[in-house]
């Protein structure tokens, strides 16, 4: 079992080609049934302690792993019932069918177990379960003390993590070969609890990864404050964005932060303020990332100092109201490195409405601007034009909270000024505003998600040293 962390996430057609080509070269749907079967029991086996395990099977594949995980979890000596509402379609089913052999009792009628495991449907589901079979299936979840989904949650769409229907929550869902788009966008990643792939061997390509945890080191011996990165921020209407963005860059490791039309001393003393009228100062070559947008204003000094962001050949990071204000056209002509951080209201206003899942939208937008998308919200996607893109599973509910965003710009920031590829950059600002939130557990503010960057970031560097 592996954690989601990095690892490929294949839709439900990708997943079907990987398969086929696995076939092509010599392997068989049996075998690997088998080989999902056996990784599923005993996966199912160490998490079930000596519980009794019911094991509810569809009549498709999902179904087939199923039969075949009950016939594993009695070969290592538990007690395990399976029930069913259909018989199993297609030869590897069936045949994983006659592989258990034992009793197959009707779905309505089955009684609850201690250790439910759910392999009534997985990436071929097309429609709401029947309303008898998404009851019998709630039930036996409502009465089992640990429930596992194989593959996925029965009722969840495996490509855009939408609900077919009222799907359960489950406590550990066992991905199969490879992560789906579900386990990690919403609300279907809500209802898969811990998620674990099990590798069946199969050779796997594709764009689309789990965020993956940063690379991160502590700047090396001959480092000075520029070479560790220079953000200006431009400030708005709304100073305390400009502020919290700011003290977030800071805190993500940018050697030297200004926020520009700020010009009253204040603390933090560190951040240097500096006026935007009278010089150009976003034209500086050592800026290695400008900010526009937190607490921007939609006026016509917002308009005016957005041109002039545009205008300056820097990297930049476009968050906030400065998205309101802009074309994805524009963007794409203005050319150069373009991190924008919409949430859905942005996104929408930006790029208008989008067709398919928030993967397919960001992916898309991406090309339409010709820019790195941080598509943010419970479940953020981040995609870079070309087609690679990250998702980033559920991170703290507390980080609804005002200013949150801000934060983020300012980390993703600091990442992007101290230079690399900008899709990893936006992926660590990600990583380290979740990895704060964490820490910081319950009901905290943006101030203290800003000053919780710095031990994220300390810790980061430990594991990528580790
Ligand atoms: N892709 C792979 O490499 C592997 C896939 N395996 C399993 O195969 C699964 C996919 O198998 P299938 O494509 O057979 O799909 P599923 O087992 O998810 O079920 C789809 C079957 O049910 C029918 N169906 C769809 N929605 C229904 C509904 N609401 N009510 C009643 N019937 C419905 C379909 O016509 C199809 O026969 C995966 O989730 C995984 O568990 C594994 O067996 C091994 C390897
Ligand atoms: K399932």
């Amino acid at each position: 079992m592996t954690p989601l962390d990095g690892t490929i996430v294949l839709d439900a057609a990708a997943m079907r080609a990987a398969e086929q080509a696995a076939i092509a070269a010599g392997e068989s749907v049996e075998s690997l049934m088998q080989r999902a079967g056996r990784a599923v029991g005993d996966a199912v086996h160490r998490l079930a302690g000596a519980h009794a395990v019911l094991v509810v099977c569809g009549p498709g594949n999902n179904g087939g792993d199923g039969y075949l995980a009950a016939a594993r979890l009695r070969a290592l000596g538990r007690t395990v019932r399976v029930a069913a509402a259909a018989a199993p379609r297609g030869a590897a089913a069936i045949a994983a069918r006659e592989a258990w052999g034992g009793a197959v009792e009707p779905l309505a009628a089955a009684k609850p177990a201690p250790v439910l495991v759910d392999s009534l449907y997985g990436t071929g589901l097309r429609r709401p379960l029947a309303a008898d079979e998404a009851a019998s299936l709630a039930r036996l979840v409502a009465g089992a003390a640990l429930a596992i989904a194989v593959d996925l949650p029965s009722g969840v769409a495996s490509d855009d993590g939408a609900l077919l229907g009222q799907v359960p929550r489950y406590h550990v869902t066992l991905a199969l070969g490879a992560a789906k788009p579900a386990h990690l966008l919403q609300p279907a990643a809500a209802r898969c609890g811990g998620v674990r792939v099990l590798p069946l061997g199969i050779a796997l390509s594709g764009d689309t990864r789990a965020l993956p945890p940063p690379r991160l080191a502590a700047p090396p011996v001959d480092s000075h404050k520029f070479s560790r990165g220079m953000v200006a921020l431009i400030k708005g209407r709304m100073a305390g964005a400009g502020e919290l963005a700011a003290r977030a860059a800071m805190r993500a490791g940018a050697g030297y932060v200004s926020l520009l039309g700020a010009t009253i001393p204040q603390a933090p003393h560190a951040l240097v303020r500096r006026s935007i009228e009278r010089d150009d100062p976003l034209v500086d070559a050592r800026i290695g990332a400008l900010v526009i947008g937190p607490g921007l204003g939609r006026d016509d000094h917002a308009r005016d100092l957005l041109e002039r962001a545009l205008a300056s050949d820097r990297a930049l990071l476009i968050d906030g109201d400065a998205l309101h204000l802009v074309t994805p056209e524009r963007l794409r002509a203005r050319g150069g490195t373009i991190v924008l951080t919409p949430h859905a209201g942005e996104f929408h206003a930006l790029f208008g409405e989008t067709q398919g899942s928030k993967l397919a939208a960001a992916c898309t937008a991406a090309e339409r601007a010709g820019a790195v998308v941080v598509y943010k919200g419970p479940d953020t996607v981040i995609a870079a034009p070309g087609g690679r893109a990250l998702l980033a599973g559920e991170a703290s509910s507390w980080l609804s909270t005002a200013g949150s965003g801000d934060v983020l710009a300012g980390a993703i920031a600091a990442r992007l000024a101290a230079g690399g590829d900008p899709l990893d950059a936006a992926a660590a600002g990600v990583w380290l505003h979740a990895a704060a939130a964490r820490r910081l557990g319950a009901g905290f503010i943006a101030d203290d998600l800003a000053e919780a960057l710095a031990p994220a970031l300390a810790a980061a560097i430990r594991e990528t040293r580790a």
